[in-house]
Formats: structure tokens, C-alpha cells, sequence
């Protein structure tokens, strides 16, 4: 079984909350989820998110706090996925890596069908909105 270090970018910009939704061919496919990626070997996590950010939707992000670190595991893998609060800066979302994007408010975020290692990030998410 595979371990893996996977950071997340929780992206708000005027209340809205980015989600993405993985593409049919991956681990996960079609779930949705906050974007980020694998971190590669001897890679600072707040780098790695922000160039995953960057090749999968083309956007610039300022990596602020950690909002929730989660342990998962799927049939085949552990997954200790970074949660961070992230800052739009710059740029125009494209989709390079993903299948689809949404800007939702955070009350929304529920009725999403969001990758398992994710729900913690969402609870957490939700009791500092409420
Ligand atoms: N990026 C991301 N991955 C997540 C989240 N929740 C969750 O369970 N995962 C899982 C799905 C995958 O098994 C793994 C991340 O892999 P990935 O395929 O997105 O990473 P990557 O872009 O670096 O990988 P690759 O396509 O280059 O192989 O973590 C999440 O919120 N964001």
C-alpha cells in the first residue's frame, strides 16, 4: 500500500470556496475536491500546492495557514492530505488537469460529492463560517 503526502488548497476569494472535480480517469474520478496534488520527494508542501495550483488551473495563490491535516485510507493507499487556506491572487482559471470547476458558498460545500479524506476540511470549514 502506497503513502502518500497530498496538499490541498481550500481557495477563497469574496466568500466563495473553489472545489474541483477530478477527472474520470484518476484515482477518485469525478469526486469532487479542493485542488492540489501529490507532493513531490524533498518538496516544501507550500511550494508543491502552489505549483499544482498553477499546472492544473493556471492560477496564481498566496498558501496561508494549515486548516486541517487528515489521515485517510482508501482500499489501495494512506493518504495524509495538508489542508491549507489559500488567497486568489492572479490569473484566469483554466482547466488544465481537472474536469470541472465551481466557486460555491461554504453552506453548499455538502451537497458536493466530495472525495472521503476531504469531509474534515469541509467540517472544519463549516464551524469557522458558522
Ligand atoms: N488534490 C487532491 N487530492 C485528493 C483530495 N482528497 C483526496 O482524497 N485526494 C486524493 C486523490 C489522489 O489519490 C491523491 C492526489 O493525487 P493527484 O492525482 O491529485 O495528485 P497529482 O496531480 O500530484 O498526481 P498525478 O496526476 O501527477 O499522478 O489524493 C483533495 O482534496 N485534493
Amino acid at each position: 500500500m502506497k503513502q502518500l503526502v497530498v496538499t490541498a488548497a481550500v481557495i477563497e476569494r469574496e466568500g466563495m470556496i473553489l472545489l474541483a472535480q477530478r477527472k474520470p480517469d484518476t484515482h477518485m474520478g469525478l469526486k469532487w475536491e479542493f485542488p492540489g496534488g501529490k507532493l513531490e520527494w524533498g518538496e516544501d508542501p507550500r511550494a508543491g500546492l502552489a505549483r499544482e495550483i498553477s499546472e492544473e488551473l493556471g492560477i496564481g495563490i498566496e498558501v496561508g495557514e494549515v486548516l486541517e491535516v487528515v489521515s485517510h485510507t482508501y482500499e489501495d493507499r494512506h493518504i495524509v492530505l495538508l489542508g491549507y487556506r489559500c488567497r486568489f491572487v492572479s490569473g484566469e482559471i483554466q482547466m488544465l488537469d481537472v474536469q470541472d470547476v465551481r466557486w460555491v458558498r461554504p453552506a453548499e460545500l455538502k451537497s458536493y460529492d466530495v472525495a472521503p479524506a476531504d469531509w474534515p476540511i469541509v467540517d472544519r470549514l463549516l464551524a469557522l463560517n458558522e
